[in-house]
């Protein structure tokens, strides 16, 4: 029977192969660690070439104010300040030459925050209406297969812009807007500001983040793969002193104002900045998301436009189609509100970008809380009900854990079609089904049936919808039986649909489909498609694999080298299993000691292969003096796991 489905990091992995099943080879050279080869070699294998024009602004941007500036704009800061505290998007007024961002008034911070979160979330729709006639259109039509994965990204082509002054700095704010899907009266707003921080000082700080070593590798919440994130300014200070001395001033001076301008949030603060890198080898993605945590977020350029492709993009549909890409210059500041769904695909190339979370007031980044939601989900907005039913749901941002009350906020939000709501209450539902316990009963005693149904009835909303991270989920629902007989065709045509929206993860799923003949006849050439396009974006798990099906020559040309190139991508990641075969190659090559000093670390981090490989070590006094008690410690180790020729060893041992 074939093994489960199941999520990359319950999979064990598909090979390993060991010390004495290689021939010993040739002695080859080693490649460095981390070369400059590494990345020119990888720039070489298929990927979505057609340069992106490099126009930083289209002929369509207007000169001067918005076209629908209205007097109040017009009648100066007074007038405008009343109209926001209306509730007003803002959107017309202009702008003060303030010193200092926030003023001493006495308003109280989270008053004044809710009138923000008006301004800043579902009622910019009262902004200007200008079309974004350029940007393409939404309507569903029918791609042929890989289209997304051929086709050059599309850019997003901001239509207005006004001059802005912020403090001494004088430029241009260039606005866009997308319908709410959702919530269908409401628009959400975003905004860029080319060359806000000075050239200089951008360079600084791109120096400074290419020889951080702060990167962390610890696991990605949501995707389970390395984040490769790291925070000067975290929780409301400042960690790392030398950014601070390099941009602080810009923070203070041109970034804060801004936004507490923008947003009518006079008392909005920052609560983190984080650094994100995107290079060949390490994560190119961030599935399309919200930023739950911030009530606004700026997206600082710090890599030249010309250097990568793809970037940021915002996607207002649950579907790939409809998303574009912003350009993004160094300097560049591009600033939106917690209700955009965006998310990063680096096509090629090198990027760094730098993230300002802000909320809107210092409580709530003290406090750790998320505030400007409850308002609005008390009023029904979906982006709203879906962030606070989050916070119940995992118990975070002060909210306890409470998973009747989160599953009747989802409930409210999956109502008006919110896919992400709609998604997730199908893991619940599924989660709840699977475990039993307390979980189910607190949904209202429900069998395990109808937990599982109503699962897989939540989920086919959003899969239908077009949301490629409910069409894998969904897909995993067929290829298991949960809630759905078991139909390993209905889940190869749900991962496909995932997988052809870039979903990295449903793509490697798809090569697991083709490799073991799941739903479709089995293919190695298809497999090696798949898996390669989800390595490419980083993908750990797809990666190793890929190393092997160079190494072995299936479904793709032999190539030791890219072989090893994957395997080393794989390993940099963290893959246990790539670290395991890497050193084999190292073994096949000449150098034992070194494999034997990889072995013994994974091997006592429980690695089944390195306890075998290391035991055979001290039973051959290869890379390690004999010692067979040593050498019988390992094998014994690895046996107890099943290990076949560990067993084996262990006999030859006499053991
Ligand atoms: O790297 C970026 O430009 C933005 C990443 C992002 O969306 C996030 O960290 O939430
Ligand atoms: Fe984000």
């Amino acid at each position: 029977m074939a093994p489960p489905l199941v999520s990359y990091y319950e999979l064990v992995g598909p090979w390993n192969f060991h010390f004495d099943f290689l021939a010993p080879g040739p002695r080859q050279p080693r490649w460095p660690w981390e070369s400059k080869e590494d990345c020119e070699h990888l720039e070489t294998f298929e990927a979505p070439t057609e340069p992106v024009s490099s126009s930083a602004t289209s002929g369509l941007l207007l000169a001067g104010g918005y076209p629908e500036a209205s007097p109040a704009a017009a009648a100066g800061s007074g007038a405008a300040k009343q109209d926001a505290r209306k509730g007003s998007a803002g959107l017309a007024r202009g702008f003060l030459n303030r010193t200092g961002g926030g003023g001493a008034s006495a308003a109280k911070p989270h008053a004044d925050s809710a009138e923000a979160s008006s301004a800043g979330g579902s009622k910019c729709s009262k902004g200007p209406t200008a079309t974004v006639g350029s940007n393409p259109s939404t309507k569903k039509k029918k791609l042929p297969s890989g289209y997304h994965w051929t086709t050059p990204p599309q850019r997003y082509e901001f239509t207005t812009q006004r001059e802005v002054k912020v403090e001494e700095w004088q430029g241009v704010e260039q606005m866009g807007k997308v319908q709410k899907r959702s919530a269908k009266l409401s628009a959400s707003c975003f905004y860029r500001l080319p060359g806000l921080l000075p050239a200089e000082q951008v360079e600084s700080i791109l120096a400074h983040c290419k020889q951080s070593s702060a990167y962390k590798i610890d696991d990605d919440s949501v995707d389970k793969t390395p984040t490769f994130e790291y925070y000067p300014f975290r929780d409301g200070e400042w960690v790392d002193q030398k950014m601070r001395s390099i941009m602080e001033s810009s923070v203070e001076s041109r970034v804060l104002p801004y936004i507490r301008e923008r947003y009518d949030c006079r008392f909005c603060a920052l609560s983190d900045i984080l650094v994100r890198r995107y290079l060949p080898g390490e994560r190119r993605t961030h599935a399309v998301h919200f930023d739950g945590h911030a009530f606004v977020t700026a997206v600082l350029g710090l890599s030249s436009a010309d250097e990568y492709e793809g970037g940021l993009y915002l996607q207002p549909e649950p579907d790939v189609a409809s998303r574009t890409f912003f350009r993004i210059e160094p300097g560049d500041l591009v600033v939106h509100s917690f209700d955009l769904q965006h998310g990063v695909h680096v096509w090629k190339g090198v990027r760094y970008s730098l993230i300002f979370w802000i909320k809107d007031s210092l409580q709530a980044v003290r406090e750790h809380t998320t505030p400007w939601y409850q308002r609005l989900a008390d009023e029904g907005d979906p982006d709203a009900l879906y962030n606070v039913a989050q916070n119940y749901e995992h118990g975070t941002f002060g909210k306890p854990v409470d998973l009747p009350k989160a599953v009747a906020l989802y409930e409210r939000s999956a109502a008006t079609g919110h896919h992400f709501a709609q998604n997730n209450l199908g893991l619940i539902y599924r989660r709840a089904g699977e475990s039993g316990g307390a979980d189910a009963a607190s949904l209202g005693r429900l069998s395990k049936f109808d937990l599982l149904q109503k699962s897989v009835e939540w989920l086919k909303a959003a899969a239908e919808g077009g949301f490629a991270m409910a069409q894998k989920n969904l897909a995993l629902a067929y290829a298991n039986g949960q809630g759905v007989r078991k139909d390993d065709s209905q889940a190869v045509a749900w991962m496909r649909r995932a997988a052809e929206q870039l979903e990295v993860e449903a793509a490697y799923m798809m090569g697991e489909m083709y490799r073991q003949g799941r739903g479709v006849p089995s293919d190695a050439s298809e497999a090696a498609k798949w898996y390669e396009r989800s390595a490419e974006c980083g993908f750990p798990k797809a990666q190793y694999t890929l190393g092997m099906l160079y190494l072995e020559g299936t479904g793709l040309v032999r190539d030791a080298k890219k072989a090893e190139l994957w395997l080393r991508f794989a390993s940099r990641q963290g893959s246990a299993e790539a670290k395991n075969n890497l050193a084999t190659l190292h073994a096949q090559s000449g150098e034992v000691d070194q494999a034997a000093e990889i072995w013994a670390e994974l091997a006592r981090g429980g690695e089944v292969n390195a306890q075998c490989n290391l035991g055979m070590c001290y039973m051959r006094g290869a890379g390690r003096d004999q010692d067979l008690q040593e050498a019988s410690r390992w094998l014994s180790k690895a046996a107890a796991q099943g290990h076949q020729m560990a067993s084996q060893a262990l006999a030859q041992l006499g053991v």
